[in-house]
């Protein structure tokens, strides 16, 4: 095991620290060095990141990146083969067996008994944690299951399931909440109410995990992610960051352009030097950062003023990502701080 003093190690995970989490709350999460290895397999390699209080980091990465075995060491379900995991302060590994860490989880399964009601579930949980039992109606209540708390769970629909498995995960105001992919099978109802709960427990100070495939949704919920490929790191970032690391481009798009404007535009070098995605209904051009300002210039210049131009979306970032583990050097971790600062670190 390596140890917290470890001056390398703390180093590189607090690169991986958001501006934002640097700025407010208590580390809530940290991970030096992180491995897991089943058997010969190595699930997850040498991974490090710090989440602060009121904070949301979300987990993505291809199937079997590594995710979920992550949430489990946090958990304690799962021993970490090498390196130190610190939840709220304290090293897994030196943990006492009876220290009480503040932790709620919602698993990718929701499965409680199916003859049992909500008001059942709920109220064994709250014995078994120690919670006040006026808590259970108030959970009911907030999560819509009054009028169905009396029902057994086989009757429950996957979202009523949902509802019901964030309600025990937050049964204990926990300070440290776990979910794994939990708006897969989800409305989008569903999904937003589940969002609007994770809003509310980051406003309270909660610090959230969410393991997700569903980029769309979590890109505006996070305050940073950790992209897995192959159980390594390979970007770890607020949005901004994420979007810098990756270097995409931004997607431009005309809303009213005339064929007369059109061809004035493709005749002139800088829209000809730019990769174009139009299409019979839609003008769509690739426009890298460093040329943006120029690109509006010239659309003013034309009298185009009716356009939209749209930075890469976290799907995108995710996709280069993912591509790029078919490339070489994929393994190398892109962090929030530059190669520049690292190269130093290395020449020091
Ligand atoms: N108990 C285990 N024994 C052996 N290998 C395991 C075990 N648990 C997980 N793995 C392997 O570790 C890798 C990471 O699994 P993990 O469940 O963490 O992935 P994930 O990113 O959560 O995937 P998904 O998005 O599909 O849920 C996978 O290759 C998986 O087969």
């Amino acid at each position: 095991m390596s140890h917290f003093s470890n001056d390398a190690r703390h180093k590189q995970a607090l690169t991986l620290m958001t501006n934002e989490a640097s700025s407010q709350g208590q580390v809530a999460v940290k991970a030096i060095g992180l491995c897991k290895r089943y058997a010969k397999f190595e699930a997850l390699t040498d991974l490090n990141f710090e989440l602060h209080t009121g904070q949301t980091l979300a987990l993505l990465g291809h199937n079997g990146a590594g995710k979920s075995t992550l949430i489990k060491m946090i958990l304690g379900l799962v021993s970490p083969s090498h390196g130190e995991l610190f939840v709220q302060g304290q090293s897994l590994h030196t943990k006492r067996p009876n220290a009480n860490l503040s932790l709620g989880y919602l698993p990718e399964n929701v499965s409680f008994y199916d003859n049992m009601t909500a008001q059942e579930i709920l109220s064994y949980f709250a014995r078994l944690k120690g919670v006040a039992p006026k808590r259970v109606s108030i959970l009911l209540e907030e999560f819509g299951l009054m009028a169905a708390k009396d029902k057994r769970l086989s009757t429950f629909s996957k979202g009523m399931r949902q509802r019901l498995g964030l309600a025990q995960a937050v049964l204990a105001d926990p300070k440290v909440l776990l979910l794994d992919e939990p708006t897969v099978g989800l409305d989008p109802l569903a999904s937003a109410f589940l969002y609007q709960k994770m809003a509310q427990l980051k406003a309270q100070g909660c610090a959230i995990i969410i393991s997700t495939h569903e980029l769309g949704l979590v890109q505006d919920q996070m305050d940073s992610a950790l992209i897995l490929g192959q159980g390594r790191l390979l970007a770890a970032g607020d949005l901004s960051q994420l979007r810098a690391i990756s270097a995409l481009p931004s997607q431009l798009e005309l809303h009213r352009v005339s064929p007369w404007q059109y061809q004035q535009l493709i005749s002139l070098p800088l829209f000809a030097s730019l990769q174009n995605h139009s299409s019979a209904n839609r003008v769509c051009f690739s426009v890298p950062d460093a040329l943006k300002a120029k690109v509006i210039e010239q659309l003013h210049l034309l009298k185009i003023h009716e356009f939209s131009i749209a930075p890469a979306s976290l799907q995108d970032i995710f996709h280069h990502f993912m591509a790029g583990l078919n490339r070489p050097n994929a393994s190398a971790v892109c962090s929030a701080v530059g190669e520049e600062q690292d190269q130093r670190e290395l020449v020091a």
